[in-house]
């Protein structure tokens, strides 16, 4: 795959579910082995609306999105469904696309099938998809809907990432998880994503898990990106009195990316 194809890319969106637009003038760029970009922003801020927007999940009022050059909202059944496998997200409190009625195992095995069918090489067994969020065999046998919130996040992690799609968006990713779990689940998305030249996009509004996952960070405060750069950059250097806050308000534990 070379550094251009299956670039994601949204210019000039505008997006909302409420007469007012949540988000607006957004321009946001995922090159697939180019680093990992993140959007971070209060709670409120449209920061799911942005990212249900992008994978053409909510119509957009206003901008384009494109997907290797082609337009989101207005793709055929051939690119939508080669859209569908690429570009893979998982959202906040949600099922990952799994089937909530299911056992882990069927779901996990239906992921596998799909993504087998669409080409994409998975080469692993539902235990192998559950292990790369750390979970063990014995949830195989589970009904998803009887998970708890952290086993259904990693679950709907490993689901997505079993897929090997060319994008992720992450939408909160580690809000049920424990400090040791969010920890672990860091590491393993990144050593992966790096690995695979995985593209990432990721929002929270938690800004010591973006900047460990993130190279370019953009803040979104009022529906508009306010500041954009690395996470160093941000923290060391806020300018945007939003940003001073977020900056502000990180542990001071997190002393490494400042
Ligand atoms: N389905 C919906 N119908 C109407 N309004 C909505 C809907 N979903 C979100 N909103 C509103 O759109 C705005 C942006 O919400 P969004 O969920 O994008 O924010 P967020 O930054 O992801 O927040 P959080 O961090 O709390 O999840 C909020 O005012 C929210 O109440």
């Amino acid at each position: 795959m070379s550094a251009t194809t299956n670039v994601l890319s949204a210019t000039g969106l505008v997006a909302g579910h409420a007469s007012t637009p949540s988000v607006r003038g957004i321009d946001l760029t995922i090159t697939p082995g180019e680093g990992s970009v993140g959007v971070i922003g209060g709670s409120g801020v449209g920061k799911s609306t942005l990212l249900q927007a992008i994978t053409g999940d909510l119509k957009l009022r206003g901008g384009r999105v494109t997907f290797d050059g082609r337009t989101v909202g207005r793709m055929g059944p051939r690119d939508k469904k080669r859209f569908g496998v690429a570009v893979r997200a998982v959202r906040q409190n949600g099922f990952g696309g799994l089937d909530p009625r299911q056992t882990v195992e069927r779901a996990v095995e239906g992921e596998l099938s799909r993504a087998r069918k669409a080409g994409r090489a998975t080469g692993g067994t539902a235990t192998d998809v559950l292990a790369l969020m750390f979970l063990e065999p014995r949830f195989l046998g589970r009904g998803i809907r009887s998970l708890s919130g952290g086993e259904r996040q990693r679950l709907a992690l490993a689901a997505a990432l079993s897929t090997r799609p060319d994008i992720l968006v992450l939408d909160e990713p580690a809000t049920a998880l424990d400090q040791s779990l969010k920890d672990a689940v860091v590491r393993r998305l990144v050593e992966l994503t790096t690995e695979r030249g995985t593209g990432l996009l990721v929002a929270s509004h938690d800004l010591e898990l973006v900047s460990r996952v993130c190279q370019t960070v953009h803040v979104l405060a009022d529906g508009v990106f306010v500041e954009s750069g690395t996470p160093h950059e941000l923290l060391t250097n806020p300018v945007h009195p939003v940003t001073r806050e977020i900056a502000e308000a990180l542990p001071a534990a997190v002393g490494a990316f400042r």
